[in-house]
């Protein structure tokens, strides 16, 4: 076998060019395997290479479509890691493919003997590719134009239980959630088209309840209608029945994959509907820190995708997520023009070349009591969504979104103020509590849940001094 490092995969002479792709992988190398060569092998199975040299390569524009690994740095404090960062020339990718992309990216490389663990942390997507897809159906401020919500987060709640709910106590309780106070409710990832409550049946009942609770707020609702299912014939029927029903949104499941994502995206855009995306299933591959794919890159091909919302994390609740990363994943999904901060995990620079914002959605074990850290960590561009923090409300579904809205009013008034929403939020929330019954049980029942116990998990924090 021919080290890819002499097929000319390991060039550390190289110089990414604007249009070039540029990814940073972590590798763990099989011991006897140099850093150097692990890399090129990278580079190599993620472009053109095989095991050996095939006499074909000289009927093409060989060294162009090479991908080069220009770069290997050990990581300070893991030992065996490394990253290496690898650029891509554009001509290797189908203009607007995810699927395209991936299947070079991530396609055969992720088993390569030569590793004991890769885990592809970063991508840079150049201008030059970003500009081929369509991007976000509409994006963060289309979203807010079509709602007519401006200078706060937008709220919401999944309807729970997750499944079991017959299509009429479904119903009620979008319409208990949506009067109390929310902008959203939404269906549950699992949630499609099951024996105890078949789809058109559960679209017909949110929907009377999400117009019998914007006929009483006088605000716009919407439920997001999961539309995943078995075929893309299925997800169009379901999608069209939604907007002949008048719903602003529907649902997907990022187990639909990337193609069937895109194709919803296009829908999405032109029938005046904003897609919500559900991270089903990602944290089968983002979670481990040395193998698989950071959800920064995920979040990075789901804007490209053109999805309006993608759940990205909540820093303080149930799910696994720290500050940092989470920070680096905001940014990506929200900023135009991003700088490359190891802190964040954020390896590279990152130009959108205005492709509109993704909303990210924070889900999963928060609570009312938790709104002033919500605001803190997560800004202002961002769906709040409570499920059994509103479901769950001794007072009823109602009193649960109440609290809330009251909440995030009282949070978003403090922060106008200037005041400082770490050191000052449980008292801002104990004075809101003073007005709103809602809100006092809200938290005198959750007040005191947090999510901090011990994670085994090792912080997502970026050590390398990699960046470009
Ligand atoms: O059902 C919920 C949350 O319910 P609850 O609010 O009752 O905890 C969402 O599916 C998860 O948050 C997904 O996780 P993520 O948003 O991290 O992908
Ligand atoms: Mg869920």
């Amino acid at each position: 076998m021919i080290p890819y490092a002499e097929m000319g995969y390991w060039r550390p002479d190289y110089r990414p060019k604007d249009g070039d792709v540029l990814a940073a992988f972590r590798i763990t190398p099989q011991p006897g395997v140099p850093p150097e060569e692990a890399g090129a092998a990278v580079a190599g199975e993620s472009s053109t290479a095989t095991w050996t040299v095939v006499w074909t390569d000289r009927l093409t524009s060989h060294e162009n479509y090479q991908a080069k690994c220009y770069r290997v740095e050990a990581v300070p404090g893991r030992e065996g890691q490394f990253i290496a960062s690898i650029a891509y020339d554009l001509d290797l990718f189908e203009e607007g493919s995810i699927a395209n992309l991936t299947s070079s990216i991530i396609g055969n490389v992720f088993g390569f003997k030569a590793l004991r663990a890769l885990r592809l942390e970063d991508m840079r997507i150049p201008p030059h590719y970003v500009k081929t897809f369509q991007g976000p159906a509409h994006g963060i401020v289309m979203e807010r134009e079509y709602l007519g919500k401006f200078g706060r987060p937008l709220l919401g709640a999944t309807v729970k239980p997750k499944l079991g709910l017959s299509a009429r106590n479904y119903g009620r309780v979008v319409y208990e959630a949506l009067r109390g106070g929310l902008d959203f409710t939404k269906d549950d990832e699992n949630i499609n088209s099951q024996p105890f409550m078949r789809w058109r049946d559960r679209f017909l009942y949110c929907m009377e309840g999400v117009n019998r609770a914007v006929a009483a707020t006088g605000e716009v609702k919407g439920h997001y209608l999961n539309v995943t299912a078995a075929t893309m014939e299925d997800m169009y029927e379901r999608a069209e029945f939604a907007r002949d029903l008048g719903s602003v949104i529907v649902m997907i499941d990022l187990t639909v994959g990337y193609t069937a994502i895109q194709s919803m995206a296009r829908w999405a855009r032109a029938n005046g509907m904003l897609l919500h995306l559900h991270r089903a299933g990602h944290s089968t591959y983002t979670r481990q820190k040395t193998h698989g794919v950071s959800f920064r890159v995920i979040a990075k091909w789901m804007r490209l995708a053109g999805v309006d919302h993608i759940h990205a994390g909540t820093v303080v609740g149930k799910l696994e997520g720290d500050p940092h990363s989470v920070a680096g994943f905001y940014d990506t999904l929200r900023l135009d023009r991003i700088a490359a901060d190891p802190v964040k995990g954020l390896y590279f620079d990152q130009d959108w070349a205005s492709m509109p914002g993704t909303m990210p959605v924070a889900s999963g074990g928060i609570h009312a009591g938790q709104m002033h850290q919500l605001l803190h960590h997560l800004g202002e561009d961002v769906v709040l969504q409570f499920g059994g923090g509103t479901i769950g409300h001794p007072m009823g579904i109602a009193a649960g979104a109440a609290a809330n809205r009251v909440a995030l009013e009282a949070m978003i008034k403090a922060r106008n103020e200037g005041r400082d929403l770490l050191a000052e939020g449980p008292d801002i929330l104990r004075a809101a509590a003073r007005h709103s019954r809602e809100l006092e049980v809200a938290l005198s029942t959750w007040g005191d849940v947090t999510f901090s116990y011990e994670s085994t998990d090792t912080p997502d924090v970026v050590e390398t001094p990699v960046s470009l």
